[in-house]
């Protein structure tokens, strides 16, 4: 992989989106480690931001953070603020089940359960409604449809997901992301186990779910950071030391770090 960006692509609409995620003074501790130090940031919505640094900067704990999944183990803690539409989701009080239907996320390494391609949809949906068999049709239909999975799986709905191909896998994940009708998808390194076919795949899926759904993306590649996102952030030893449209990242950079990361000098 070179670091060199790909030409990358005009955000869509700069600023004319409303914010749908503001994080204000955000500090992440695991144990006594500060791995997230005074962030702030928002991420527009309908839009795609991407998340780019070296190893351990602090992506994926950012991303953690947005849906609370670091509330599954002792010893990490949050402080700060992460505002979804005006709500701190950080908040003792909050709904945890509710947040995860807003926020969803997909993995690294494709992650289906071990059920029928139409159960690894039909399971998180069933979570949250309870729908006629006619209607559960037609959201598992909607949902591969819309993961751009339907025509290579129509006729098997009730094999295994897991006999699925890496890139399929992924697109299942997908899929069981977009049933629930979260508002904001969060993919950390979704393409970094595939292989470039399924990747380019991938990012048309992102390119064509931008808009309806914000999204941020956790990325180590560079010209992946190009061409799928409209805002890019660039994070180093837990700070967030430059966030711009993606444009200005990879070609006007304002920032020394940023510069060199993004002309593959480091990293
Ligand atoms: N479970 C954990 N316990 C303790 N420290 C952790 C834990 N997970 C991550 N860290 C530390 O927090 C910092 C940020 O890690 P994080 O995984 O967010 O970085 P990253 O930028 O996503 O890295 P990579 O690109 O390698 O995935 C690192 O110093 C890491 O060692």
């Amino acid at each position: 992989m070179t670091n060199e960006a790909a030409a990358p692509r005009p955000a869509k609409a700069p600023n004319a989106n409303k914010d749908k995620v503001v994080i204000r003074g955000l500090n992440f501790y695991y144990g006594k480690a500060h791995a997230l130090k005074e962030v702030n940031l928002s991420l527009h919505e309908g839009q795609v931001t991407s998340f780019i640094g070296p190893s351990g900067c602090g992506k994926s704990t950012l991303l953690r953070v947005l849906n609370r999944m670091y509330d599954l183990y002792p010893g990490q803690r949050a402080e700060g603020e992460v505002l979804l539409d005006g709500e701190n989701v950080l908040s003792k009080d909050l709904d945890l089940n509710l947040l995860r239907s807003r926020v969803g996320m997909v993995f690294q390494k494709p992650t289906p359960f071990p059920m029928t391609i139409y159960d690894n949809i039909a399971f998180g949906v069933r979570l949250y409604e309870k729908l006629p068999k006619s209607e559960m049709d037609a959201r598992v239909e909607s949902s591969l449809r819309r993961s751009a999975l339907w025509n290579e799986v129509k006729d098997k709905l009730h094999a295994s997901g897991l006999s699925l191909s890496g890139g399929q896998q992924q697109r299942l994940c997908i899929a069981r992301t977009v049933a629930i009708a979260p508002e904001v998808i969060l993919f950390d390194e979704p393409c970094s186990a595939l292989d470039p076919i399924s990747t380019a795949k991938i990012e048309e899926l992102i390119d064509e779910l931008a808009g309806e759904y914000t999204i941020a993306i956790v990325t180590h590649n560079m010209q992946q950071a190009a061409r799928v996102s409209h805002y890019t952030a660039f994070m180093y030893l837990g700070e967030l030391v430059e966030f711009n449209e993606t444009n200005d990242i990879f070609t006007a950079p304002r920032d020394k770090r940023t510069q060199d990361y993004v002309t593959g000098r480091f990293g």
